[in-house]
């Protein structure tokens, strides 16, 4: 029976899509909330992970890296490092008990995350704060013990103690019930290793040395004044990304605290890089982030270094110009690929800077919130979630 564990949960089904009105499905009753985690079976027990703790941190570490999330073919696993870890899961205001873990003997073999955001949802005059949840885990040889319906319950009333009533997320499948379904796209940068780790194929009239030559990049960003985004900066990006984001029908709204916390760049974590033309104007900004994939078995490689675009503001610049920049100070970085979805302005770009394509669908969702329409376009989502 598919989706035993989803129909329990306040989330529209098909039948509802007509009769439920737009809001929160179910209304939360702080009274009513468990105080206590739920059950778990014998052995396993409840932790907050302290990610600035370098031994908890590593624990999480190589949990995800040996048991999260893979692609169709099982040849690539997502590697989020230790400093990425802490830039997604300690920003401002987060919550020490929604960074949950289940240990069996001090061995860390499932987790889940929450960080508070403010999402703006389609017409509603006032933001809705609530939960963005990540890094679903359950270790690979304990799976199929019903534990990650119980992370997501323990979470759920961990979220709800704090008298918030939804949350969004992401996840390569479907379960009950998708706002909006989305198709990633790659960029090649490094033709040669993505055809040798096996993320790229060539068809019979396609050469390595053609296809180095056609996704090959200049040097050197065009864009004049495009520089690495500093803390001075932050007044201004703030300024023109909540500005920016208001022609979508999901976006956060970003406080300069929060801005400082996601886009000032970090080593192999974060790269943001702000155009300023005019002495101290800054008109534009690209981001990508940096999640290196496990090649889990070829003989020369260990890695795939992928940046994914992550928020891209172009006031003065043109889009395409500004990707194409983008493209090139990531090849500058090492990577071997920029990924991309087709959310927001993505469209303009993709086709015309050659990406490709993913063999696979990226679903958001939204807990216990109806939408006025059923469902999103792509185009009219504005979040990029890690
Ligand atoms: C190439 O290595 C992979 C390793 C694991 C999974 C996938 C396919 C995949 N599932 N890709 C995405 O979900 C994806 C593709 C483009 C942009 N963002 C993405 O996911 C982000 C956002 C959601 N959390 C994971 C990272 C690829």
């Amino acid at each position: 029976k598919p989706h035993q564990f989803w129909e329990t949960q306040p989330m529209p089904n098909i039948n509802d899509m007509d009769s439920l009105k737009p809001g929160p499905i179910q209304e939360g009753i702080l009274a009513d909330v468990r105080k206590d985690p739920y059950n778990l079976i014998s052995k396993f027990e409840w932790c907050n992970v302290d990610l600035r703790n370098d031994e908890q941190a590593q624990q999480v570490y190589t949990l995800l890296k040996e048991n999260y999330v893979e692609d169709d073919d099982n040849m690539f696993r997502f590697d989020y490092s230790i400093d990425f870890l802490r830039w997604a899961l300690l920003p401002p205001g987060q919550y020490p008990d929604w960074i949950v873990g289940v240990k069996v003997n001090q061995k860390l073999v499932g987790f889940i995350t929450g960080i508070p955001v403010a999402l703006h949802i389609e017409n509603q005059q006032t933001k809705v704060k609530m939960t963005e949840i990540n890094f679903l885990c359950v270790h690979k040889k304990i799976r199929a013990n019903r534990l990650a319906p119980v992370l997501i319950k323990e979470i759920t009333r961990r979220v709800h103690i704090k008298n918030m009533w939804q949350a969004v997320y992401t996840a390569g499948i479907v379960v009950p019930t998708p706002i909006s379904q989305t198709r990633y796209y790659h960029r090649s940068l490094n033709a040669k290793k993505l055809i040798e780790v096996g993320f790229s194929s060539l068809s019979a009239r396609q050469t390595i040395s053609r296809q180095q030559k056609l996704y090959k990049l200049p040097d050197e960003p065009k864009t004049q004044g495009l520089r690495p985004m500093k803390k001075k900066d932050v007044a201004q990006v703030t300024k023109i990304l909540n500005e920016y984001l208001k022609k979508f029908k999901l976006y956060f709204k970003y406080t300069e605290d929060e801005v400082k916390h996601w886009f000032i760049p970090r080593k192999d974590v974060i790269s943001t890089y702000v155009v300023e033309k005019e002495q101290g104007v800054v008109t534009d900004f690209v981001s990508f982030y940096n999640l290196p994939s496990q090649v889990i078995k070829n003989p020369k490689y260990t890695h795939l270094r992928a940046a994914y675009s992550y928020y891209n503001v172009a006031t003065q610049t043109p889009i395409v110009q500004l990707m194409y920049d983008a493209l090139i100070l990531a090849k500058n970085e090492g990577y071997d690929v920029f990924n991309a979805l087709d959310i927001m302005e993505n469209e303009k770009f993709l086709k015309e800077l050659m990406f490709c394509p993913g063999d696979g669908q990226l679903n958001y969702y939204l807990y216990n919130w109806k939408l006025e329409s059923n469902m999103l376009k792509p185009e009219e989502i504005g979040i990029v979630l890690v």
